[in-house]
C-alpha cells in the first residue's frame, strides 16, 4: 500500500501494544436472534473478533443457546431469558451489535429499548431498525453521537421516508445523521457515511461481489468492533466500509458473506505495514 494513499484514519486505528490485554482491547456484545436465526450474530461476531475486538460475547435467547454452544469457540456465549437482561451487558460492554436475524416481535422491541438505555456505543442494524418503522423518533430520540445506524436503503425508507423524495444519497444520509443524532452508514455499491456534526464520506465504488446475504451482519460487526477498541463512530464506520470492501475485492467472484471475517487479517496486514512505513518516515 503506497503511503501517500492511506486513509486518513489510519493514524487513529487502534493497533494493540504491550500493555494491552482482551479486556483492555475492546469488549463487544453481539445479540443473537432466535435458535432458527443465530447465523447473522455468528458472521458479526466473527468480524467483530477479526478486527481486532479482544473479548466478544454472543447474547442468545436461551431456545438458542444450544444451537448456538457448539459453534463458538473464542467468543462467549451469554444465554439471556427476557430482555431487561441486557441491561447488564449494555452498561459493561464498550460496544454492543443489535438486530441482524433478531426478529420484529415486541420482545425483541423490548430488547432493543433496553440495549439503548445502556453506555455501550450501538449498532443498530436491520430488524433494529424496522422494529422503530412506526415511531422513528421514538429511536431517535435515544441514540448518541457514538451510535451507529446501518440501512440499506429498504431500512432508510422506513426511518426517513420524508427524505426519499430527492437529492443525492450523501445528502440522505447527512440530513438522517443530524436528525437522528448519530452516525448513518447508507449502504449500497458507494455507502454513504455521515456524522451528525456534518462530516460526510461517500465510499468508492465496492465489489459487487458484495450483493449476497449476510455481508451487511459482516459490516456490522466490523464497525461494533472498531467502537469497542474506542475508535471514533464516523472513523469506525467509514474504516470498517474500507477494509469491508478491500476483503471483498481480495476473494472476487464467488463471494459468500462466510468469507469475508477471514479476509479483514490479510488487509489489517497491508495497514498495519503501512503504519509501520509511514511511522519510520514521520
Ligand atoms: N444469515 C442470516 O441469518 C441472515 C439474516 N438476515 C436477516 O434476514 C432478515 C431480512 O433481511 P432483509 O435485508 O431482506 O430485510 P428486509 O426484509 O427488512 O428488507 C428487504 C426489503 O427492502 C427492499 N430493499 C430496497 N433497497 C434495498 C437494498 N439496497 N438492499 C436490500 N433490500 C432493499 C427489498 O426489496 C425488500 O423488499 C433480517 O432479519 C436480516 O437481519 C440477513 O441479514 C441475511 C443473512
Ligand atoms: N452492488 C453492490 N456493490 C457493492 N456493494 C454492495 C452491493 N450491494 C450490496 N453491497 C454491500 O453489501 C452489504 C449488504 O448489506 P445488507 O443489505 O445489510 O445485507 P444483509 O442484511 O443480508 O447482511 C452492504 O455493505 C452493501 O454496501
Amino acid at each position: 500500500m503506497d503511503v501517500k494513499q492511506t486513509p486518513d484514519w489510519l493514524d487513529r486505528f487502534p493497533w494493540p501494544g504491550a500493555e494491552t490485554h482482551k479486556h483492555s482491547r475492546g469488549r463487544l456484545g453481539v445479540v443473537s436472534g432466535g435458535p432458527w436465526a443465530t447465523g447473522a450474530a455468528r458472521l458479526a461476531s466473527r468480524a467483530g473478533q477479526r478486527i481486532g475486538a479482544g473479548w466478544v460475547e454472543v447474547w442468545a435467547p436461551e431456545a438458542a443457546a444450544p444451537v448456538l454452544a457448539p459453534v463458538l469457540e473464542a467468543a462467549l456465549l451469554r444465554p439471556f431469558g427476557d430482555a431487561a437482561e441486557l441491561a447488564e451487558p449494555a452498561e459493561r460492554l464498550d460496544a454492543m451489535v443489535i438486530g441482524p436475524a433478531l426478529g420484529r416481535r415486541p420482545e425483541h422491541l423490548a430488547m432493543v429499548e433496553t440495549v439503548l438505555a445502556g453506555a455501550a456505543a450501538l449498532v443498530l442494524d436491520a430488524d433494529a431498525l424496522s422494529l422503530f418503522s412506526q415511531w422513528p423518533e421514538a429511536l431517535f430520540d435515544r441514540l448518541s453521537p457514538n451510535d451507529v445506524l446501518t440501512p440499506h436503503l429498504g431500512e432508510f425508507d422506513r426511518l426517513f421516508p420524508d427524505l426519499m423524495g430527492g437529492g443525492h444519497r450523501a445528502d440522505l444520509a447527512r440530513r438522517a445523521a443530524e436528525r437522528a443524532g448519530c452516525v448513518v452508514v447508507l449502504k449500497g455499491n458507494q455507502t454513504v457515511i455521515a456524522s451528525p456534526d456534518g462530516r460526510v464520506e461517500v465510499s468508492a465504488p465496492a465489489p459487487a461481489w458484495l450483493a449476497t446475504a449476510g455481508t451487511g451482519d459482516v459490516l456490522a460487526g466490523m464497525i461494533g468492533g472498531l467502537l469497542a477498541q474506542k475508535m471514533d463512530a464516523f472513523d469506525a464506520a467509514r474504516a470498517a466500509v474500507w477494509i469491508h470492501a478491500q476483503a471483498a475485492g481480495r476473494f472476487g467472484p464467488g463471494l459468500i458473506a462466510e468469507d469475508l471475517p477471514d479476509l479483514i487479517p490479510p488487509v489489517l496486514g497491508g495497514l498495519w505495514q503501512a503504519a509501520q512505513r509511514k511511522g519510520e518516515g514521520a
